[in-house]
């Protein structure tokens, strides 16, 4: 904070602040006490698929330390904390029995965060879809829907009271570009035909838990999408017509149907032969009301057109008068305020946001020193998303919190253990946790409401 602005980045009141995780990236013992495998222990000890041949068998061992996480928690002032439900933990196959010691796990976590006054905030799924369902088609298979409709609502009475703001899915873009199309992600296959099939079911079973949720759940229910804006690399109307198309492929590819506009029309012009029809019933499951949005951001991209480029025919110009990340993103916090000013505008400015990850990848050492982790540039992230996000709900956008990506340096996917995201350090050797600078800064926002500023 400087003197003129003090105070300038005060928070509204009631605005939530907390820090977000997932199943496969943090609880390790994915197998432990009755659980099924997931696509991701398939894919992780799938030679070739992960950097350094890294998996999520222990990852932050989170499944053992939780206590220690809350406690963790509460040292930087979280008011809430976004966690992802292991399916196959809770239902081994996927369908039908449940795994007590695998529910119990939740049941502590939540009653362990309500004790310390922390707001449970639950992902159904986060990529990591049972094996035994991917051995039945997965996502290509339109029984899907109902599985996980069923799985819902096991977690929805179980926790009926307890936890009350639900995320269905998160990301359905990763877990269809990275998982079908490109394969760089479980379940690791390349076509754009099953894509777009993957992608219908994924919005289907979207709409099928929310119409389960208004059954049996209580409290409130959305899904959380990945948003990245795309500004044209020139005027020139083919890297414009490039922008539209790779806007259209990331990011209204599941917005449009959500908000009952069915597929964006460039998406035939992406996918030629393997767009797909669907029938009106099935959009009209998808569009099912929400009570919330969530909005993973971490950079925009600048497309310029490219024909030999698959499946969008664009291609992002790398910005090299801005900073980039560990993970190659640019830093352009306005493009967050563009961002949610935009969606704002695509979901009729009546629907409530959150942003329900953020984040940036840099180098820290592989332990602490001194007991602290310096970590300059992602303090510089995070301050300035932070004033982003301020400037954006002062151009009237109704954004109700904030969750950092993330809350511990975890599996970075298939780029393993090599990026580290998290506001707390973990020595991977011996699992201890170090708050980073950026952490106790986090804490200081908290504190002030975002006056320390
Ligand atoms: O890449 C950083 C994060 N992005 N959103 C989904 C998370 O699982 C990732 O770790």
């Amino acid at each position: 904070m400087t003197t003129e602005t003090a105070g300038k980045y005060l928070f509204p009141e009631g605005f939530l602040w907390g820090a977000a995780t997932a199943a496969y990236q943090i609880e390790g013992s994915s197998m432990a006490d009755g659980a099924g495998a997931s696509i991701w222990d398939r894919f992780s000890h799938t030679p070739g698929n992960m950097k350094d041949g890294d998996t999520g068998d222990v990852a932050c061992d989170h499944y053992k330390r939780w206590r220690e996480d809350i406690q963790l928690m509460k040292r930087l002032n979280l008011q809430a904390y976004r966690f992802s439900v292991s399916w196959s933990r809770v239902m081994p196959e996927g369908r039908g029995a449940i795994n007590p010691k695998g529910i119990d796990f939740y049941d502590r976590l939540v009653d362990g965060l309500l004790e310390q006054g922390i707001e449970p905030l639950c992902t159904l799924y986060h990529w990591d879809l049972p094996a035994a369902l991917d051995d039945r088609g997965g996502w290509l298979n339109p029984d899907i829907a109902d599985w996980f409709a069923d799985y819902g609502q096991v977690l929805f009475e179980k926790f009926k009271g307890r936890v009350k703001t639900w995320g269905t899915i998160n990301e359905p873009w990763v877990i269809v570009d990275g998982g079908y199309l490109h394969g760089a992600l479980a379940p690791g296959h390349r076509s754009a035909f099953e894509a777009m099939i993957a992608g219908h079911n994924v919005l289907r079973a979207h709409g099928a838990a929310v119409k389960r949720f208004r059954q049996v759940g209580e409290g409130k229910i959305g899904i959380v999408l990945n948003i990245e804006p795309k500004y044209p690399a020139s005027d020139k109307p083919e890297d414009e017509a490039a922008r539209r198309r790779a806007e259209a492929q990331m990011n209204r590819w599941f917005l449009d149907p959500l908000m009952g506009r069915g597929y964006p029309e460039e998406l035939k012009d992406v996918y030629g032969e393997a767009y797909r029809e669907f029938p009106q019933e099935d959009f009209d499951l998808i569009a099912q009301p929400t009570d919330w949005m969530g909005l993973n951001w971490y950079t925009r991209a600048v497309p310029e057109n490219a024909p030999d480029a698959w499946p969008t025919r664009s291609r992002p110009v790398k910005q090299v008068q801005h900073a980039h990340t560990e993970t190659g993103w640019e830093v352009n916090p306005p493009a967050l305020t563009d961002t949610l000013v935009w969606l704002h505008e695509q979901t009729g400015g009546k629907l409530p946001l959150m942003v329900t990850e953020n984040g940036s990848a840099w180098y820290d050492p592989p332990h602490a020193i001194d007991g602290r982790i310096h970590d300059p540039m992602r303090v510089e992230y995070l301050k300035n998303h932070l004033k982003a996000l301020h400037d954006a709900i002062g151009k009237g956008v109704d954004v109700r919190g904030y969750m950092a990506w993330s809350l511990l340096d975890n599996l970075e996917w298939s780029l393993g253990y090599s990026k580290r995201f998290g506001i707390t350090h973990v020595n991977f050797q011996t699992q201890e946790r170090t708050i980073k600078d950026s952490g106790l800064l986090y804490a200081e926002v908290i504190k002030t409401h975002g006056g320390v500023l």
